[in-house]
């Protein structure tokens, strides 16, 4: 795990790694996010759930700072993200933020190894160094074997968990998955989340975004967006 500091939530114990308070976002003249509050804990599995279009992954976005939101701020390790120059929150992805998209999005043009080397390589890791991490992780997540192969010559599920292998090289301190499990079969997927599990399990925060309800029933807190609001499910 990084170096940035965490904060302990008041009265709780449980250690806040990011809290986003009164988030909004609105594209054009929709309001997508209605001033969000939410905290993620450290080693917490929490899914961001909800209806198609209420914002989900527009609110994961704002949170990995991939988007920024209108109002509101997000703070990690004590710093207020919206207050950071866009280099500083760019090395911050690069090195406390995992991010694993909903098809994957690996590079086409790389193998398996590379793809998962790159953000290594990207925080200046030589070469041969990056690729040997590379292997170990994609081992850890039992698909060493297509290190060499290209995206195309994997399935969804082996792609996935490249992808996943990619976001967890880094070490970060959250991991942000936008449905991880949504192009998958049921075995795949329930095999993404056993190791989404495990991640957690070992003191990373997995925050996921899902309509999944078998994925949703892996995590350790569920919150609900509705009309760009969020709410704990009835
Ligand atoms: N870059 C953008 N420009 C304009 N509108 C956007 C943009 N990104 C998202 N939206 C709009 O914001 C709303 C919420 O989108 P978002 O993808 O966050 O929802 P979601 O809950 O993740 O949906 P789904 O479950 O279907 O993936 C939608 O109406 C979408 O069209």
């Amino acid at each position: 795990m990084n170096s940035y500091l965490s904060v302990v939530a008041p009265g709780t114990g449980a250690t806040t790694v990011l809290r986003a308070r009164a988030v909004s976002k609105t594209y054009g003249d929709r309001e997508v996010l209605k001033a969000v509050d939410l905290e993620v804990l450290a080693g917490e599995m929490l899914a961001i759930t909800g209806p198609s279009g209420s914002g989900k992954s527009t609110l994961l976005h704002c949170l990995a700072t991939i988007v920024q939101p209108d109002a509101g701020e997000i703070t990690f390790g004590g710093l207020q993200l919206s207050r950071l120059a866009e280099a500083r929150r760019s090395e911050m992805r690069r090195t406390c933020f995992g991010i694993m998209f909903q098809f994957g999005q690996l590079v086409p043009e790389l193998s398996a190894a590379e793809n998962v080397a790159l953000p290594l390589l990207l925080r200046g890791m030589r070469r041969g160094e990056a690729i040997a991490r590379a292997t170990a992780v994609l081992d850890r997540f039992g698909v060493a074997e297509f290190a060499p192969a290209r995206p195309s010559a994997l399935s969804g599920g082996q792609a996935q968990r490249v992808a996943m292998a990619r976001a967890v090289a880094t070490d970060p301190t959250i991991l942000f998955a936008d449905e991880p499990t949504g192009a998958l079969d049921s075995n795949s997927g329930a095999r993404v989340l056993d190791e989404l599990v495990a991640l957690a399990r070992a003191g990373t925060a997995v925050v996921m975004v899902t309509h999944d309800p078998a994925a949703a029933s892996r995590a350790d807190r569920v919150v609900e967006l509705r009309d760009g609001m969020l709410e704990a499910p009835a």
